[in-house]
């Protein structure tokens, strides 16, 4: 049976971030990523520093990790990474929990298709600003987006953006004028993914969440927006594994 490369299962907790913020879920985390984000939160991922973590897992394995985890509190699991659409193999995977009546959320961002993205039930798709370091290949994200355009009504899609400064805010905004009937969320960027300083973490990332909050209110272009924080880095700080 085919594996994925798995660094991470944990829960249950709560999506700390984006359309489906709050809800109770299941992590499986995916090594390697496409990308190499200056400011990335998870680059234990995909930098080396991981690496002994990593284990190659069959979807039966990963299902059973997750039920022995979890037991029969959750149905829903969020899969994120490193960029888990580098791995076609996760269909089986996906095709277990929709056995198993689990609802299924991908966190990715854009630069890479694969054909199970149509059975997600709440994908997210985070284009990388500038701050980033990265450069977004518009013609890929417009052609993943304009697939996956005609799916089924309970299926949702969202682009979230983070935002670091003034630049990667004119980025986001033009990326949500170029695809304006997609749900839009701007996401405050943790600047400090080492500190293991709560408090202080916390109260800098509600000042740069009011920050953000502002920006958009002074902006009478970008109307139809979600604006906010990661929820989990205010309750647990940069803790892994929640
Ligand atoms: C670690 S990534 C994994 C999934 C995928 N590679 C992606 O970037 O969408 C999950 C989410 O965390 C966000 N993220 C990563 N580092 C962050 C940081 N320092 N502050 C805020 N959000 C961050 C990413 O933009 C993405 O939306
Ligand atoms: N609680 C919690 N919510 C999250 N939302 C996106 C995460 C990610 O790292 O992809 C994440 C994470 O690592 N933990
Ligand atoms: S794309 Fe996601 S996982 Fe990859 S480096 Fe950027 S934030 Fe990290
Ligand atoms: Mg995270």
């Amino acid at each position: 049976m085919s594996k994925v490369p798995v660094i991470e299962i944990f829960g249950p907790t709560i999506q700390g971030e984006g359309m489906v913020v709050g809800q109770k879920t299941m992590f499986v985390r995916t090594a390697g990523c496409d990308y190499s984000c200056s400011w990335c939160d998870s680059s234990f991922t995909w930098d080396g520093s991981g690496k002994h973590l990593i284990v190659q897992m069959t979807a039966d394995e990963i299902w059973s990790e997750l039920k022995r985890l979890g037991g029969s509190g959750f149905s829903f699991v969020t899969i994120s990474g490193g960029n888990p659409a580098l791995f076609r193999n996760l269909e089986a995977l996906i095709a277990i929990l929709k056995e198993n009546d689990i609802k299924v959320g991908v966190e990715t961002q854009g630069s890479r298709w694969q054909q199970w993205l149509y059975d997600i039930d709440e994908l997210t798709i985070s284009p990388k600003p500038p701050s980033s370091g990265m450069t977004s290949d518009y013609t890929v994200l417009s052609d993943i987006l304009g697939k996956l355009q005609n799916r089924n009504s309970n299926q949702h899609i969202s682009l979230k953006i983070v935002v670091f400064n003034e630049e990667d805010y004119a980025y986001a905004k033009q990326i949500h004028l170029r695809h304006p009937t997609i749900p839009f969320y701007l996401q405050v960027g943790n600047d400090d993914i080492t500190t293991t300083d709560n408090a202080l973490l916390i109260s800098h990332l509600l000042e740069k969440y009011q920050a953000l909050i502002d920006r958009v209110i002074a902006d009478e272009e970008v109307r139809d927006v979600k604006v906010l924080p990661q929820l989990h880095a205010l309750v647990w700080g940069n803790k892994r594994g929640v």
